[in-house]
């Protein structure tokens, strides 16, 4: 296969991809209507696309296959026809690490910015350390899988004999690389759940008691429902969304799991929900709020490229009212787990202290989840009690 040809492919994709949807799905209708493409060319397509969107706004004067070459040879450990035609003299150092290789970049290319890959830097949460987060984004996440008590060894056991490196973080937690294709592999997916690692520490802030009541407010398809019914299976749960499909497939998901003793309900957080709520009071309500997903964008680097920020403010405003909303129905004393997948300030600490000033609420505690040093998501998680 020749450069050109791959360039070729790559341009085009690039060229009518805006940002409008996730970039896996744009890629899997453009692969289906672009037929003659076969699979080395998908191949080729997809890792050079994706690689590019991991540069962020790095060397964005440059030319525009310089700047592929270049992020090509820092997100991959094996060579390519463009590292070799564009950086010759870098190719021999593919396998190295990560900050070798970036130290290579920065001597050839001087005007290389780290800061430019993550050109929101402004925004983020203090605790996260620039530096490890940046380069964070030149390596692919892991899979991560929650396991059920007493199940790992048989996991382990199915993922070795089928040649699959997996890594035990814990007694419940398995690291897998991106892309394992688990339903072909475990094909019993009542013994686990699909659960990235960060978003699995949030279940230490929640603490329920047996017979709690808990309302998860924005449920999607259930993945902290479930975290909290595996800390305590004798809570009484109400799960809400205003998304029916994803309540759709929480329930696949509960049925899989075998609970079947919850409440689910449609609701939009924004309008007054009392003709549904007025009888209720929970003991603890997990709020996963909408947000930006930056702490996520390893996994969906096109928002690097096609992110814009005054997107902040507006999820900002949205996470307050959603918490104004669902606190009126929280128990004195009981807590409020407010979750982002978020590394913006203005959707984690700035909105802990609005929700402080502005509601009855105290902080417990709260914490930035640092997923870049473990190849998975960063979350932030706080634990308010009200007054
Ligand atoms: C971060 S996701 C929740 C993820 C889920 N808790 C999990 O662990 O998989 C945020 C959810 O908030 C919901 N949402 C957004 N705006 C809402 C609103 N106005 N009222 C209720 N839910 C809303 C979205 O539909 C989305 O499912």
């Amino acid at each position: 296969m020749k450069v050109e040809h791959q360039l070729k492919a790559f341009d085009q994709i690039f060229k009518s991809y805006d940002g409008s949807q996730p970039l896996h799905r744009f890629l899997f209708v453009y692969f289906k209507r672009n037929k003659q493409m076969g699979s080395s060319d998908r191949r080729w397509a997809s890792r050079y696309i994706y690689n590019f969107f991991r540069l962020g706004k790095a060397l964005i004067k440059a030319d525009y296959t310089l700047r592929l070459a270049v992020a090509d040879f820092l997100c991959s450990q094996t060579g390519s026809l463009v590292i070799e035609s564009f950086l010759p003299a870098l190719k021999e150092h593919v396998e190295s690490s990560v900050t070798e290789k970036l130290s290579l970049v920065q001597q050839h290319f001087p005007e290389f910015d780290l800061k430019d890959v993550f050109s929101f830097y402004e925004n983020l949460s203090e605790a996260i350390e620039r530096h490890d987060f940046y380069i964070s984004f030149f390596t692919q996440p892991d899979l991560f899988l929650r396991v059920n008590a007493g199940e790992m060894q048989k996991l382990t056991g199915i993922l070795k004999q089928e040649g699959i490196t997996a890594e035990e973080l814990g007694d419940t937690t398995l690291a897998l690389p991106n892309g394992t294709k688990l339903d072909r592999v475990l094909a019993n997916s009542k013994n686990y759940q699909v659960q990235d690692l960060s978003s699995q520490k949030t279940g230490t802030f929640f603490q329920p008691q047996p017979w709690d009541k808990w309302w998860d407010c924005c449920a999607a398809s259930g993945g902290k429902s479930l975290l909290l019914f595996d800390l305590e299976p004798k809570v009484e749960l109400l799960v809400s969304d205003v998304r029916e499909g994803s309540l759709q497939n929480l329930e696949e998901r509960f049925q899989e799991a075998g609970l079947k003793k919850y409440q689910k309900k449609v609701l939009d957080l924004l309008q007054n929900n009392d003709p549904d709520l007025h009888h209720y009071e929970f003991d603890g309500i997990i709020l996963d709020a909408p947000c930006s997903g930056s702490g996520t964008w390893g996994r969906t680097p096109e928002m690097l490229y096609y992110f814009s920020a005054h997107k902040i403010d507006y999820f900002s405003r949205l996470q307050k009212s959603i918490a104004a909303n669902v606190v009126k129905y929280l128990k004195e004393g009981k807590p409020l787990v407010y979750i982002t997948c978020s590394v913006f300030k203005q959707e984690n600490e700035e909105v802990v202290s609005w929700l402080q000033e502005n509601l009855p609420l105290k902080l417990e505690k709260m914490e930035v989840i640092k997923g870049y040093h473990n190849k998975a998501d960063t979350m932030f998680v706080a634990r308010l009690t009200k007054l």
